[in-house]
Parts: structure tokens; sequence; C-alpha cells
């Protein structure tokens, strides 16, 4: 039997951090609180599993059907997902959960999964907020959630070529700590880092706090393994090769459709001596996309490069607490007439490099300490989702990237849908990754949730965003597809591009048990389908 796992999905339990009571009294004044959501208790419903496929599962791996086993793996991290946890929408709730121990054993579950026609998701931190670990069981006769905690070793480390080899159930702390004893880092620090795992950083593409320094995950990777239905695929192994079109970056992204990845082979580097992280003021959203396109083209972004528009500077003075009042003075004083902070966090590439870039532009320098608050703070936007639902607030994030000469489009034209949806919401926005071409813009709404439909008023939202983003960037930076950008992805991708994914799972996963209902349907089977086993509350089944 798998253990109960200390994962209760509606809430991110590792570290809830209260809303200190300004932030609180700010936000009513702001835009209001909405009434505390009465609970509805989650129950799951009975197991679709057979015996016989309960019987072939425990001969080969760990397996529960335990309800808090299954209610823990039910669904990501998305403000729906946690309504639903909360009692509030369809909750998928997977009819077991597998845990196996080693690749050998991934592979084994797989193949009794293909004998007994089982959907199988693949299930690391469980950080999703794209649906992507819905348990979707699709026409197949049951679903279970494989996760992938038992993968959790560091496999090897070759300190020459500065390669390290993680098994996929080993979270971001985890991996830090790990090659942390050999002198190394990974540098990868997605604000999901405390619970999201090395396999969900490959299958999403993730993109780190520090990416202009590391690189996105997708750029550390030298080789990975991954178990398919048809047997073990290893991808990758040289630091660069020309044998044909990268099939790498075919596994990356594939968001558990094509396989479970096992073992991730990363480029690492020496852990950072003195990094250093400062805060700056630009007048003006203008201003700051174009200081944050000079450093970009100028190759010498800092490691950590944040530009906040006026309503998110806004909202971080305000949180500053009792030093708000004497900032914002200072910033009166130096004419600043719209601040917008611009954090820069230099751990592996040059900061005299970027400064004498800076020169060029007008910035307010406001030191070391307001970089050490945001350094201390990194993790509290996922730590604090859970008081303000407690709080009545309907908050979520958004993300997309475009090319430098369309950003402002883009920024004004999802704050107009994003308001015209919602009425009067906090829109937010900063630039959380910047590349020479374009940058990636990172939305946050809070507005006080609507008692009588909180789940539609979020969809409804979502979709007039994803409409606009669809049409003047990507769909998704690093968040990936899942289910809730699915009806986009063809837009992006077009038609053959639907068809090349396509074909690819129909090679990999012929019967279409992996991830029904995620990034691509196959030829047979991987519509999402049903959810898992019916839900046990009236009036909660979605069909799709
Ligand atoms: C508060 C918050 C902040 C976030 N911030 C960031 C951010 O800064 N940057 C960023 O990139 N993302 C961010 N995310 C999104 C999410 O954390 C990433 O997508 C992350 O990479 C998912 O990792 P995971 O281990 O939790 O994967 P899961 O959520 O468990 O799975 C994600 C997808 O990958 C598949 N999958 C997982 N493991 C495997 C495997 N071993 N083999 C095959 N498929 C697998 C799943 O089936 C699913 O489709 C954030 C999420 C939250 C909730």
């Amino acid at each position: 039997m798998c253990n109960t796992v200390a994962v209760t999905r509606a809430r991110w339990t590792t570290e809830t951090t209260p809303l200190p009571p300004h932030a609180l009294e700010w936000l009513s004044q702001r835009v209001g609180l909405g009434e505390p959501l009465p609970e509805v208790p989650v129950t799951a419903p009975p197991s679709a599993l057979s015996a016989d496929a309960f019987e072939a599962l425990e001969a080969v791996s760990a397996v529960s059907v335990e309800d808090a086993d299954r209610l823990g793996r039910s669904g990501g991290l998305s403000y729906l997902d946690l309504l639903r946890h909360r009692g509030h929408g369809a909750l998928a709730v997977p009819d077991a959960v597998v845990q196996p121990a080693s690749p050998a054993e991934v592979l084994e579950v797989l193949q009794v999964c293909v004998e007994h026609d089982i959907a199988v998701v693949p299930f690391g931190g469980g950080t999703s907020v794209v649906g992507g670990v819905e348990a979707l069981r699709g026409p197949k006769s049951a679903v279970v959630a494989l996760d992938l905690a038992g993968l959790g070793s560091l496999v090897s480390v070759d300190p020459v070529s500065r390669v390290a080899v993680l098994q996929a159930g080993v979270t971001g702390p985890e991996a830090e700590k790990l090659l942390g004893e050999h002198g190394f880092t990974l540098g990868h620090v997605p604000q999901s880092f405390e619970r999201a795992t090395i396999g969900g950083f490959a299958a999403t593409r993730s993109a780190g706090q520090a990416s202009a320094g590391y690189g996105r995950f997708e750029d550390m990777v030298e080789s990975v393994r991954v178990a398919t239905p048809v047997g073990e695929w290893v991808v990758g192994g040289a630091p660069a090769s020309a044998a044909g079109p990268d099939l790498k970056q075919l596994v990356l992204g594939s968001e558990g459709a094509f396989g479970v990845i096992t073992e991730v082979s990363v480029r690492v580097r020496p852990r950072p001596y003195g990094p250093r992280y400062e805060g700056f003021v630009v007048d003006g959203w203008e201003a700051g996309v174009a200081l944050v396109r000079t450093l970009a083209q100028d190759g010498v972004l800092a490691d950590i490069t944040r530009l906040s528009d006026v309503e998110e500077t806004e909202v971080a003075l305000e949180l500053a607490g009792p030093r708000a009042a004497t900032l914002k003075k200072y910033l009166r004083f130096r004419r600043v007439a719209q601040p917008c902070l611009v954090i820069l966090g230099w751990e592996c590439r040059s900061r005299e490099a970027t400064m004498s870039s800076l020169s060029g532009h007008k910035v307010v320098r406001l030191g070391r300490a307001m970089g050490a608050s945001w350094l201390h703070g990194r993790f509290n936007g996922p730590r604090q989702r859970d008081a303000l639902l407690d709080a009545g607030v309907c908050v979520e994030t958004l993300e997309t990237a475009t090319h430098w000469s369309r950003v402002s489009e883009m920024w004004a034209a999802v704050r107009d849908a994003l308001v015209a949806e919602l009425g009067d919401a906090v829109v937010m926005c900063h630039i959380s990754h910047a590349y020479e071409t374009g940058a990636s813009l990172y939305f946050t709404v809070l507005v006080p949730r609507d008692l009588s439909d909180p789940v539609g008023q979020w969809e409804r939202a979502k979709v007039a965003a994803s409409e606009v983003v669809s049409r003047l960037g990507t769909i998704t930076h690093h968040h990936a597809v899942g289910r809730d950008h699915l009806p986009w992805l063809e837009r992006e991708i077009g038609s053959i591009g639907v068809g090349v994914l396509r074909a690819v799972k129909d090679r990999v996963d012929p019967t279409g048990i992996l991830n029904p209902g995620k990034l691509v349907q196959g030829r047979l089977g991987s519509a999402g389908g049903r959810l898992g086993a019916s839900p046990g509350t009236p009036g909660h089944i979605r069909e799709y």
C-alpha cells in the first residue's frame, strides 16, 4: 500500500503565511472582500478499479485505493482546483494511487495499465495550474495517479562535465540539497519550487526566477529517461548533436502524454559565491519595458530580472508595511510620478555589466534592502493564496510571452479583457523573464469572489484573457497546456502541429492510456472523457 502523504490539495501546506492586517485592510478598501465560502465536505467516490487490476498493480508496485491518498492526488493547484477541494466544482478523483520505487517498476506499471485498459496520470508535485494532473479517465475502465515520489534519488554526479542525473520525483529543495553536498546547484527556482519536481519541470518546460542566468529548465537538460507503454526511451546524451531533429525537445513539455519521465540528466553549476539582489524604481511602465529590453538586447540581463507595473508596485509598496510611507515620500522627492519596481539579482552573471548598461536610463536605486525583501518573500504568493481564499478573494495568475513590439499592447489588452469580465479587480503584471526578442508577462488578479458562481466567475475571465493572449502571443510561457489551454493550442501550433503531436502519441502510447485529455488527443482513447470515478456529490459530474 502507498503511504498517505501530507498532500492536502486545498492548501499549499508546506508553509501557510497569513496576510498581515494592513494588507487585508488595503485589499478591503481597494476591491472589497468577498463573503466566506460555505464549506462543502469533499468525499471520494468508490474506486472503479477492478479487483483483478488492483492485484496486478499490487504485484509490481505500491498501490492504494484509500480515500485520503486518492483525494490528495485529485487535481493540481489552480484557483479552480483549490475551490474544488473546498467543495465547489467537480473534483476528478483517481481510482487508485500507484507509487513505483524505480524506473523498472514504472515500466511494469504501464504494462499492467495497458493490459487492464487503465488511464495513467503522472503526478509529480501536483503544482500544475492548467489541469495537467486532473484525473480524467477518458474511455478507459479506470484512472490511476502515478505518484513519482518514490523516485527520489540523486543517481550520479560527473563533476568534470558538471552533469548530474536526478530521478523524476526529486523536489526543488531536495535537488538543491543533494547537489549542494557536491558543491553544485541547478539554479532552477520557480515560484512553485517548494513542491514541484524534476520530472514535472521537464514535462512542462518550466522557467525558474533566475532563468536569464541559468536558462529555462529545457536548457539545462542533457538527456531524459522515459518509460512508455511500448518500452523505455532514452533521449539525448551529448552536449550537442546534429543527429536529426532534437527528439529530447519532444519529451520536454510532453506533459505526461508521451511517457513517464523517470530520470533527467541535467547540467549543474558551482554554487554561487556572494549572490546579490537589489531594488530599483523607474518612472512608468514604458520606461521600464525599454530598460529591460536594453538589458536583454545588450546581453547584460541580471540572472533575476523583474519589472512590475504601476499596480503591482503599488501593492508591493503597500505590503512593505510601516516602511511604505517613507518609500513613497522618497519617490515623490525624486519626482517619480508612476513608480514601477525593478528587481535585479545576480548569482552567476556580472553585476558590473548590468549596472553599466543601466546608467543610460533614469532609475532610482532602492538598494539591497528592497532586493533582500523580495528574496525573503519570493514564495509568499503561493503561501498566501489560502489566506486570500479564506478572506473571500478570488486570486489567480496567468502568463504569456510576446515580442517587444507587442509587450505593451498585450499588457493593455489582457488587463482590459479581465476588467471587462470581472469589474473592479486588481490586475497586476510583471515581466518575469526577458529575452533578446521579447518577454513573458505574468498577471495576478484579485477580485472579491462571486459567491453565487465562484467557478464560473474565473472560468469566464480565463476564457476572455486566453482569447486575447492567443491572438497576441503564446498561450503559455511556462505553465504548459494541460487541459485548460488545450482549446487554444491549435491556434498556436496549427493543424499540422497538432497532427505531429498526435502521430507521436500514437507511436509511443498506441492505446492512449497516458494522461487523457491533456496536450494532445491520440487516435485511440485519449479524449478527456469522463472524470475519474464518479464524484460523490450529485451535480458534480462534468462530461467532456
Ligand atoms: C503557486 C505556483 C507558482 C508557480 N510558479 C511557476 C514558475 O515560477 N515557473 C514555472 O515554470 N511554473 C510555475 N508553476 C507551475 C508548475 O509549478 C510547474 O508546471 C511545475 O513544473 C510542475 O511540476 P510538478 O512536479 O508539480 O508537476 P505536476 O503538477 O505534478 O505535473 C505537471 C504536468 O507534468 C506531468 N508530469 C509530472 N511529472 C511527470 C513525469 N515524471 N513524467 C511525465 N510527466 C510528468 C503531469 O502529468 C502534468 O501534466 C507554478 C505553480 C503554482 C501552483
